[in-house]
């Protein structure tokens, strides 16, 4: 380790955990080399011979897309999992027309307020399998200059042709993928769901919080959204000594949905309860203090993008006017460690972290907003969890990783050091400490005019 007494570098694992974010075009390498990664990467042939390939997304441009994947990859068999409203459909029936290679398929909604919102690739090379969780559109601007996640799987090898076939995962990572998956009922996405099982998925370390619209009751109340989180938190998997009922829990999203009139309606009711959900029998559950990271004006009239970046932060005032409570709750974009404070926020994902902020019991990256859509609603006595979109996300747990019990917070100063007792930072994609709101911060809307003060375009928005 240095030898000056001043600069404390901590030996720390570089990236066990697969989580990066994506590269900011423009920016320097130091922001681009911290756990960053592009779709060209992601697709790249250095991984193997691609023989195949399926992207579950919400938005698409089917030639940009094309063009991410090696030249000698675009002619092979490719999957577009969409959601099954008209406009989609009519876009990309066109924009797919002239691949002979390329097949939709869409994902049932039961009502105009589910969107199919899961982001995920599923790349089958030769002999091995790569699932990619993550959250950017399929689209050019939502890969240059926004801050996304993505999750990246091992390349999971073949079982041996003498191996019976089964979940070695941990986490059962592979069984409630499968799950999510079948719940598509799509002969297409029913292929995948065969060649998933093929695959030994023993490296994977990561649970699966999926959501899929219905009104999930009986043994299926816990397995998807913030019910699968509550189960999960509540296992012995998530053992953690150190968690006491005054940790608080981190939201951070690009989106909010229609939370109810008063913050226990569902905030601070059953989501911040699965959220707060720890195995230790508290006396009561104590609700654990609420942090909110949402952009605020001033953080979209700064970014790269500028107010632009607010096309992508589709929060409405009808809706916000419907609980002003939020605004105490809410924290800046702020990045300046990782440089990406002007890199707006598509990214989602959820913390619990100790109070001095260094420690962190678990981390979700998702597709999943704020929002009673994407998360579920439960209802007749918590009986039954109603979700409207599809969602997917990953849980990272400490004790899955090996750690004693926690993760920790890397300031920066971090030396890769790859020693199994090495303890591991997690890229939380904002500084910690959290940014409250200035008094006369608002909250981002995307229907409201802002024309006072001109971005960093010289543009003002005026939504039309
Ligand atoms: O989660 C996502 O990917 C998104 C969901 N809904 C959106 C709307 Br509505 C308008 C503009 C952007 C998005 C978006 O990016």
């Amino acid at each position: 380790l240095s030898k000056s007494p001043i600069t404390k570098t901590a030996r720390i694992q570089s990236n066990p955990l697969n989580m990066y974010l994506t590269k900011v075009k423009g920016m320097d390498e130091s922001v681009n080399n911290f756990c960053s990664i592009g779709i060209i990467e992601i697709l790249s042939s250095k991984w193997g011979q691609l023989q195949e390939s399926a992207q579950f997304n919400y938005m698409f441009e089917v030639e940009w897309l094309i063009d991410k994947y090696p030249p000698c990859f675009r002619h092979l068999p490719m999957l577009l999992v969409h959601q099954d409203k008209r406009e989609t459909t009519a876009q990309l029936e066109a924009e797919t027309a002239p691949y002979g290679n390329i097949d939709l398929a869409k994902a049932r909604l039961n009502d105009a307020f589910g969107t199919h919102h899961t982001k995920m690739m599923l790349l089958r090379y030769e002999d091995t399998l790569r699932v990619v969780i993550h959250t950017a559109n399929l689209i050019e601007q939502d890969w240059r200059e926004k801050t996304q996640g993505v999750w990246l799987s091992p390349l999971f090898p073949l079982f041996k042709e003498d191996e019976e076939p089964r979940d070695k995962s941990p986490t059962k990572f592979q069984t409630d993928l499968i799950l999510y998956l079948r719940s598509y009922k799509s002969k297409a996405v029913d292929h995948w769901c065969e060649l998933l099982k093929k695959y030994d998925m023993s490296e994977a370390k990561v649970f699966i919080i999926g959501s899929t619209p219905g009104r999930h009751t009986g043994a299926d109340l816990h397995k998807f959204g913030h019910m699968k989180l509550r189960k999960i938190l509540s296992s012995n998997h998530a053992t953690c000594e150190n968690v006491q009922a005054n940790w608080p829990v981190i939201g951070q999203f690009s989106s909010i949905g229609s939370l109810g009139a008063k913050s226990e309606a569902w905030l601070q009711g059953e989501f911040l309860q699965s959220l707060g959900t720890t195995p230790k029998r508290f006396t009561a559950f104590t609700k654990p203090p609420l942090k909110l990271v949402f952009p605020c004006v001033e953080d979209v009239r700064n970014s790269l993008e500028g107010y632009k970046a607010g096309g992508s932060l589709p929060y409405s005032d009808s809706t916000h006017q419907k609980q002003l409570y939020l605004t105490k709750f809410l924290h800046r974009w702020k990045s300046d460690k990782k440089g990406r404070t002007r890199a707006s926020p598509h990214i989602k994902s959820y913390f619990r972290v100790s109070p001095d902020m260094k420690q962190i019991h678990y981390a979700v990256l998702t597709s999943a907003n704020l929002s009673k859509a994407a998360w579920g609603g439960l209802e007749k006595q918590s009986s039954q969890l109603c979700i409207r979109s599809y969602e997917l996300g990953v849980l990272f747990l400490p004790k899955i990783f090996g750690q004693q019990d926690t993760f920790v917070v890397s300031d920066g100063l971090v030396v890769d050091g790859d020693g199994e007792k090495d303890p591991i930072s997690f890229p939380v994609p904002f500084d910690l400490p959290l940014t409250r709101y200035g008094d006369e911060d608002q909250p981002w809307r995307w229907d409201v005019c802002y024309k006072s003060i001109p971005d960093s375009h010289g543009d003002v928005w005026i939504p039309s």
